[in-house]
């Protein structure tokens, strides 16, 4: 029989409130972060941090912005204790940076920590102990009474030791661990008791900190406890409310957005959401939501990808290519509507920045996190003619006509059909070159000369190599028509021109000019695109070309006798 039974689980009981205000609210500026890398995160890998590391990320951290880094549990061990102690030794804090670091409500490990953070500007004090009904009675086997006895007996610990090392500036931080699964009342009356000895009415820095150490509900539920708490904790105007969730049900960035939406002035974190389990909620993650809304971030997050591979260098987790933001394929679009919208979309921005970005497809710009835009269209067989045309703009400055870019794009997407993968833009434009601007041997513009009369061009063209130049001369309203003309004459055809697009290149192309053309020849036609020096030379060779393609030998031979 299945052990998979839902009947083993209990719904979440919702809190009942009636006075929510929170969903009203906009968050129009950033929290104040507080990372938990070098602890909850490092608490939570296979293999700890090393010193190292822990200085490595602790230093990412600093650049990246951080004021409040919890560096560790100093107390548990040796290693933790030692890189308290180095960093504080070799002037590692900036004056600005307060470090953090984890206790539990025990004295021997609140002495040793206050040993670890001697000499420290600044630093928290960051004691904790569980509320919540479970691990009241299963952990501490105590009533709610004993369990606040835990908390009050931590706080007067805390306050008692920093007494001890007066050159600090102390700020003290009480997280009644899972707040999200204790009863609210309980986790008001157990923070009341905390803050009747700190006293922040008086001054002392005091920080509450609500964890939703296990995710157990929606991310509303948690905010409805947030709001809550802060309208029924006395005094709530001294401390600072600060929020710590994690990411079981998925949900951890939500739970601390909705949280600050309903009161909570800071929040904890950690870079890329590493942390026990599922992780912590994502700091990366929520600021740059921020940055998306036009919110500063207050986070320095322009080397995004750096950061990312510093993290993996330390820790050891990989970063999942979707990861929100910062992931390889985040920016990327292989399916065709998508880069359709997107190469337009650029092109708007581009002509009018001021109007702000909304480019489809891509909620920032890419290059605000130091990303190529070479990433954001990549070619397979989901792609379609807009992605394969903005890959030749982007890269060779080459602008595609709409029906030669279906054409191109016809043949890039037989090649990933063929190759089952991706078609790399060095691929795209070979295929182009090959496939659309080869000029078929013996059919080489040589030279040109052109006379008007009226609407009448006349049109006198060396055609081949060497000594194998045919001259061939025609006339019509323009010089393909002049050309076409100068062919059927030739050959006693009746080529027509279906399609013509020319246009000049841009600066920095060896070129000066490209022409495309798609002529018919009875059932056949045939595409080809020249570059030249000029327009009219391009267009005449692009004209040359596809007539050499579809042409057939027996006619085309000899070729050095002159009609004109
Ligand atoms: C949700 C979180 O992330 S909380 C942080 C968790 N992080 C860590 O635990 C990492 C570092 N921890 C450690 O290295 C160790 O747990 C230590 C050094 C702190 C303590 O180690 P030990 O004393 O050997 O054991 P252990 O952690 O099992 O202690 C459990 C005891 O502490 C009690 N306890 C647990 N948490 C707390 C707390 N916050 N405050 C007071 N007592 C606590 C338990 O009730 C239990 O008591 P008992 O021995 O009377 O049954
Ligand atoms: C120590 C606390 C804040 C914690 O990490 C948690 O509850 O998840
Ligand atoms: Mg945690």
């Amino acid at each position: 029989m299945s052990g998979f039974d839902h009947r083993k689980y209990r719904p979440f009981p919702p809190l009942a409130k009636r006075d929510r205000r929170w969903p009203d609210r906009t968050i129009d500026r950033a929290p104040r972060w507080a990372s938990v890398d070098l602890r909850d995160g490092n608490q939570a890998l296979v293999q700890p941090m090393n010193v190292e590391q822990k200085l490595k990320l602790f230093e990412l951290l600093v650049s990246m912005g951080f004021k409040e880094i919890e560096v560790g549990f100093p107390a548990a061990s040796q290693p933790d204790f030692d890189f308290v102690r180095r960093i504080i030794d070799e002037g590692r804090v900036p004056d600005d940076v307060a470090i953090q670091v984890l206790t539990q409500a025990r004295e021997e490990l609140i002495a040793r920590t206050y040993e670890a953070l001697r000499g420290v500007k600044r630093a928290i004090v960051h004691v904790y102990n569980s509320t919540n009904p479970a691990q009241r009675e299963q952990v501490f086997r105590l009533d709610r009474a004993g369990v606040k006895a835990i908390a009050v007996r931590g706080a007067q610990w805390v306050k008692d030791y920093a007494a001890r090392y007066p050159g600090t500036e102390w700020t003290f931080q009480y997280s009644p661990e899972s707040f999200s699964q204790t009863e609210p009342d309980f986790a008001v009356e157990v923070c009341t008791a905390v803050n009747d000895v700190w006293r922040p009415e008086h001054g002392q820095a005091v920080i509450h900190n609500l964890p939703a150490t296990v995710e157990s509900s929606t991310p509303n539920v948690f905010a409805d406890q947030v709001e809550w708490f802060c309208d029924h904790l006395p005094g709530r105007e001294h401390v600072s409310i600060s929020v710590h969730t994690h990411n079981d049900r998925g949900c951890g960035i939500a739970a601390a957005e909705l949280a600050v939406l309903a009161g909570a002035d800071r929040v904890e974190g950690t870079l890329m959401g590493n942390g026990e389990r599922t992780g912590n909620m994502d700091i990366v993650t929520m600021a740059m939501n921020l940055y998306s809304q036009g919110v500063d971030p207050e986070l320095d997050l322009s080397a995004a990808r750096e950061m990312a591979e510093s993290y993996t260098e330390c820790t050891g987790m990989p970063v999942h290519p979707r990861h929100p933001w910062v992931g390889e394929l985040v920016y990327t679009a292989f399916s065709g509507s998508h880069q359709d919208a997107i190469r337009k979309g650029m092109a708007h921005y581009r002509e009018h920045p001021a109007a702000g970005w909304s480019v489809p497809y891509l909620p920032i710009d890419p290059a605000d996190l130091g990303r190529r835009y070479e990433e954001v269209v990549r070619i397979n067989s989901q792609s379609g003619k807009g992605g394969v045309a903005h890959v030749l703009e982007r890269d060779y400055a080459i602008s595609l006509p709409r029906w030669l870019a279906q054409e191109v794009s016809r043949a890039v997407q037989a090649e990933s059909e063929r190759s089952g993968g991706e078609v790399a833009p060095a691929r795209i434009h070979e295929i182009f070159s090959q496939q659309f601007g080869a000029t078929p041997a013996g059919w080489e513009l040589d030279s040109y000369a052109l006379s008007r009369a009226g609407n009448e061009v006349k049109a006198a063209v060396g055609v081949g190599a060497g000594q194998q130049i045919a001259h061939l001369s025609g006339q019509g309203h323009g010089v393909v028509e002049a050309l076409v003309d100068a062919l059927n004459q030739r050959y006693g055809i009746g080529l027509a021109v279906e399609q013509f697009d020319q246009h000049a290149l841009s600066a920095g192309t060896e070129a000066n000019a490209m022409a495309s053309v798609r002529i018919r020849f009875g059932h056949e036609t045939a595409t080809a695109v020249a570059f030249g020096e000029d327009t009219t030379a391009a267009a005449l060779q692009a004209v040359l070309s596809a007539a050499g393609q579809v042409i057939p030998m027996q006619t085309r031979q000899p070729f050095a006798a002159s009609n004109g």
